[in-house]
């Protein structure tokens, strides 16, 4: 390869992330996918966090996006150009000013359980401790599993693992995250979305900038690693979120896999849980969507057709399952 002169090399694109091992791992590989699909070169810039900085427990913690406002501010203040987030962590309310551009191939999107000596969630001794810093894995290990004293924990996922050696039987984690950080090997059963719905998003990453940069040679570079079947299942998700207008925090779940076919199907499954694991309301339901080579014609001769053409439907799908279940009493049963 012969290097281009610098007069004419763009400056690399900076990317900002986290600190943590996760965040690291997750913007690295984000990166590296930009510089390959736009040949152009890339660098990491951290950003601290409050998320990062405090040990108090996640729903105490000032509400929705603590983890994502501070990035979200570089991002606005031009300390980076394009901030990488763990999409079930960023709030649904948009950000002036931002736009996420790129939402890339979503990893497996399910819970799992990591327990001492192998143990799955079925054969925990009776009364195990478990530990969980999320109250809709919670309400769902109370659910099936009435006897368990569930912990709420806190901390990076080497230290929750950690806690399965010393005080807890086990913990319940994003099967993703595990994933990103050769961690698979400490999964001792991954738990079904009819188990453990996991939450709008998880296992997503979402890669955000400055909405005045879209058009340009970023957003161009940016939207190369979106994936049309993450994107569709994750709008209809976090559809679910917005609708029911609960928090990042609330014992909502919701989980959508795309169909080949044609037309293609997506299907989705929300739930909203009680937080003693008394009551439950799980509700499915699919629609028609175009087929992936439908999406990439659209999106190569009418850009601008994708909101109404395509987009739309996946949200549809996840604002009338919510409507449907808060009908029937959604916000009672969650405690919204
Ligand atoms: N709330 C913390 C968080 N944010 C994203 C992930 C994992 C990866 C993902 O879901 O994208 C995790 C850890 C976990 O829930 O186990």
């Amino acid at each position: 390869m012969t290097a281009p002169t610098p007069a004419t090399r763009p400056a690399p694109l900076r990317i900002g992330t986290r600190g943590s091992d996760l965040a690291l791992t997750q913007t690295t590989t984000v990166a590296e996918a930009i510089g390959a699909a736009s040949g152009r070169d890339v660098e990491l810039v951290r950003i601290r966090t409050e998320g990062d900085r405090s040990s108090a427990s996640l729903s105490t913690l000032g509400g929705a996006g603590v983890f994502a406002a501070a990035l979200r501010e570089a991002l606005l203040a031009g300390e980076c150009d394009v901030a990488v987030h763990s999409l079930k962590d960023l709030p649904t309310v948009p950000t002036p000013g931002l736009t996420v551009a790129a939402l890339p191939h979503r990893a497996d999107a399910r819970d799992v359980l990591c327990a001492r000596d192998g143990r799955t969630l079925a054969d925990l001794p009776q009364g195990a401790r478990v530990g969980t810093g999320s109250p809709r894995r919670a309400a769902q290990l109370r659910r099936h599993r009435p006897d368990l004293e569930v912990l709420d924990i806190r901390g990076n996922v080497e230290t929750r693992l950690r806690r399965t050696e010393e005080d807890l039987h086990a913990v319940v984690l994003a099967r993703a995250g595990l994933t990103r950080l050769g961690l698979l090997g400490r999964v001792t059963e991954t738990l079904g979305p009819d188990i453990m719905l996991p939450a709008p998003g998880q296992g997503a990453l979402a890669v955000e900038c400055r909405t005045e940069d879209l058009d340009g040679p970023l957003g161009e570079s940016v939207r190369r690693i979106d994936h049309v079947p993450t994107r569709l299942a994750v709008l209809a998700e976090r559809a679910v979120l917005r609708t029911l207008e609960a928090g990042c925090t609330a014992p909502v779940g919701a989980y959508a896999t795309l169909h080949d076919g044609e037309p293609a199907r997506l299907e989705l499954r929300a739930g909203v849980f009680a937080p003693d694991g008394g009551e439950a309301l799980v509700r499915t339901a699919s629609t028609a969507v175009p087929t992936e080579a439908d999406v990439a014609a659209l999106a190569e001769e009418t850009p601008d057709a994708l909101d109404e053409q395509v987009w739309n439907h996946a949200v549809q799908l996840g604002e009338r399952v919510a409507e449907e279940m808060l009908a029937e009493g959604a916000a009672k049963v969650a405690g919204l």
